[in-house]
């Protein structure tokens, strides 16, 4: 078939003004050579197609318009053509798929329309096209969750023709030789009608009402649904006029550039740089073949269903027989729930074999392993403790984690004897769920461990980012000046469930009161008495609300006294139904206490409208933010932004906190902080950074320059 086969694709990523052209030409030279007699499609280097380049979105109008006429050019050939699908096929180049008569597909080969998760939807026809081929309810999953499938799943849905093992692009060839002179009308999908369904018109709304719900914001899941609707309700060409519409609407949102944003950034932190030029360039990573992980709480029960799913051989350790059958117990239920939602189930897992999982109280099991999370609850002295022991038996190489979210890194590797393999590896509740992995670096971390952490996050398929060592690193350092916000403004006049409303309302999964209910009260007040800022070591004589100079809130504290530790004791800032129940509800006494509070402190209570609490709250974090970049406790703002969005909730179509700073205007953050912080003077969260300041007195310039301003090389990186 040599002679009647084109091979006129050649990039993974469609380049869109070369490789359109490229596919134009060589239809147009196909169709008009009698001697050609069919036309296979197939990528480069094993990958059929990524799609658009996702940088090309800034200027859609040059590049963006171009895919649908070559879409149609394919489907209206008088020549059979057939896409050979190997690697991926998204976006841009599944829809190039579908205009192709017949799709064959190396049984590895991932196919999707992801353009939902860049705040976009299939704007070259796919949305008009998939449900023609596959049916409105599979459609519309893939396209309003811009989930990649399997060739196997593929080939059920009816998304493609064949599966193969081998040489995909012979196969795709056969098939072409086999559908010479077959006629073609039934294989142009824009011809065909979409499948019926009895419930049509309630299955779209009932979907709707579903993405909406799960969307929290977020414009594009909306749209696409509507872009369906438009093909069960109209003739293709008016349906593809709509699809139009609705994709210049989603890429005039903001939201697009948000999400296009967050996707490089999340791309862009896995190029991490450290004290003395180390940097990901340089160090490469040790193996780890074989780990530990110390303490089997909830941190660390997720941690060790996280390497066993990533088939690390682990060692689980408790302090005693009975924590450690209580931990045994589950970590397996654990491991069989998401054994369960794997293909082959628990044998892939292999999680009853000794040799992948073994459970012990026995320091010594820990002398062969390549790496120790240690994932005790947070007590200086215990941890030393631990590391003290560690750094005696473990073998030499062995890398010495610490999983906490807030203590000195320094402090507790100085109880080793090889403080350069320490490291801090804060990992996110669920861990098994939970995608970011902050990894901190001490003052004497070598590169080795910081690549080794980098490389483990990517294997427990999280994403990793690298930061400095100080109170809280990244994400907790920003958020105590948030939630200390919020309950100030309980003290003058708000309430929990108002101040909850503003920030989900936002696009947060959940407010700061519903979240510290979720977390426990008692874990922040055990940190306050430890530092001295509640309990018996606080000094005689201090003022209820006030520690060093500053303003302080003692809310907190005195619901903990009264045994409100949020969900767990059935009551926080809300009540639940029973203790460990889930659904919060606004209580009555929390409203008469806080009155009482207010009257004892002589506060005058004030209606504190939606834009104050969004703004001292936000704006106040994001102060932090700047400040974290100044110091060089992160290198970049796409650092603190990726932190946010996989860790703290934050709705990733808005970009993460200094992404959005960047879109509302730093001027306007600097000016709300300026107001904020003369309203109350003793609050130094409100107090404008220097290097905002900075930023703003130098025309507020791009976010990715922003660095370029520090005067000076911070002495942390
Ligand atoms: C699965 C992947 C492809 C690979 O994953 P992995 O192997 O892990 O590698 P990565 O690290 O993720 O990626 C490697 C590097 O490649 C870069 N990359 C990857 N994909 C892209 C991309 N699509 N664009 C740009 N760059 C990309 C990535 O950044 C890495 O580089 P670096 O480390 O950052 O340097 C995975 O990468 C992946 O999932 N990629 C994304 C795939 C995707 O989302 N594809 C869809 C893109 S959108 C699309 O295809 C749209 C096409 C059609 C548009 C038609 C529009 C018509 C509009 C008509 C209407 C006009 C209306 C007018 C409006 C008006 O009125 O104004």
């Amino acid at each position: 078939l040599s002679k009647s086969s084109q091979i006129v694709s050649g990039l993974a990523l469609i380049t869109f003004k070369l490789f359109l052209q490229a596919l134009e030409d060589g239809l147009k030279k196909a169709d008009a050579d009698p001697s050609v007699k069919a036309v296979m499609i197939c990528g480069e280097n094993g990958k059929f197609s990524a799609g658009a380049d996702i940088r090309g979105f800034s200027s859609p109008k040059r590049h963006g318009v171009a895919l649908s006429p070559i879409v149609s050019l394919i489907e209206s050939s008088e020549k059979p053509v057939v896409a050979a699908i190997e690697g991926v096929a998204l976006g841009g180049g599944l829809e190039v798929a579908l205009g192709c008569h017949y799709r064959v597909a190396h049984a590895k080969a991932r196919m999707g329309l992801p353009e939902v998760t860049i705040g976009l939807l299939p704007g070259a026809e796919g949305t008009q096209r998939l449900p023609r081929l596959i049916g409105v309810p599979a459609a519309l999953d893939m396209i309003t969750t811009g989930k990649h499938i399997p060739a196997t799943e593929a080939l059920k849905l009816g998304l493609v023709d064949e599966i193969v093992e081998e040489n995909t692009i012979e196969a795709a060839i056969r098939l072409a030789n086999k559908v010479i002179g077959q006629p073609l009308e039934p294989r142009r999908l824009s011809l065909k009608p979409v499948p019926k369904l009895p419930n049509m018109e309630a299955f779209l709304r009932e979907a709707l009402v579903k993405v909406k719900r799960q969307a929290r914001g977020c414009l594009a899941p909306e749209l696409c649904v509507q872009a369906v609707r438009a093909a069960t309700e109209r003739p293709f060409a008016e349906g593809v006029r709509r699809e139009r519409e609705l994709f210049g609407l989603l890429l005039s949102s903001g939201q697009a550039q948000a999400l296009q944003y967050a996707f490089f950034a999340e791309r862009a932190v896995r190029r991490w740089a450290a004290p003395g030029g180390a940097s990901w360039s340089s160090a490469a990573p040790q193996p780890v073949r074989k780990a530990a992980v110390i303490g089997l709480g909830t941190m660390g029960r997720g941690i060790v269903t996280s390497l066993v799913k990533a088939n690390i051989p682990v060692v689980a350790l408790e302090q005693d027989l009975e924590y450690l059958n209580k931990g045994r117990k589950a970590v397996m239920l654990l491991l069989e729930r998401e054994a369960m939602k794997m293909e082959g189930g628990a044998q892939t897992l292999d999680f009853h074999n000794p040799a992948r999982l073994q459970f012990t109280v026995d320091f010594d099991l820990l002398c062969d392993v390549d790496l120790v999370i240690e994932a005790v609850f947070e007590n200086m002295a215990l941890k030393k403790e631990i590391f003290h022991k560690l750094s005696k038996i473990c073998k030499p190489g062995a890398l010495l984690c610490t999983n906490t979210s807030a203590l000195n890194i320094d402090e507790i590797a100085s109880a080793t004897n090889r403080p350069q393999q320490v490291i801090g590896t804060h990992f996110f509740s669920p861990a098994h769920v939970m995608r970011l992995l902050e990894i901190i670096y001490g003052r004497h971390t070598s590169p080795t461990a910081i690549a080794t952490a980098m490389q483990l996050a990517k294997a427990l398929k999280k994403v990793g980012v690298v930061v400095g060592n100080c109170f809280g690193f990244v994400g907790n350092r920003m958020m105590f000046p948030y939630v200390q916000q919020a309950v100030f403004l309980l003290e003058e006049g708000s309430r929990p469930e108002a101040v909850d409303q503003v920030l989900e309302d936002f696009g947060f999964k959940i407010g700061p009161f519903r979240m510290s209910d979720l977390a426990g009260l008692d874990v922040g007040w055990r940190s306050r008495k430890e530092q001295g800022l509640t309990g018996p070591s606080l000094a005689a004589g201090t003022p209820a609300r006030q520690r060093h100079g500053q303003r302080y809130s003692p809310l907190p504290d005195l619901l903990c006294e009264q045994g409100r530790f949020g969900q767990k004791t059935g009551k926080g800032w809300y009540q639940y139904e029973r203790a460990g129940g889930r659904t919060a509800t606004p209580d009555p006494w929390l409203h008469d206490f806080l009155s009482q509070y207010r009257d004892t402190h002589g506060i005058q209570s004030r209606f504190i409208d939606q834009e104050e609490i969004l703004e001292r709250c936000l704006f106040s974090l994001i102060n932090e933010g700047f400040a974290i970049l100044a110091e060089g406790i992160a290198s970049g703002p796409e650092h603190l932004d990726v932190i946010y969005i996989n860790g703290y909730g934050w709705p990733k179509h808005r970009g993460g906190p200094m992404f959005y700073a960047s879109t509302v205007g730093l001027p306007r953050v600097l000016a709300k902080l300026q107001k904020y912080s003369e309203a109350h003077p003793d609050v130094p969260g409100l107090r404008p950074n220097a290097f905002l300041k900075k930023l703003v007195a130098v025309r507020s310039p791009p976010l990715k320059e922003w660095m370029s301003y520090l005067s000076h090389q911070s002495p942390k990186l």
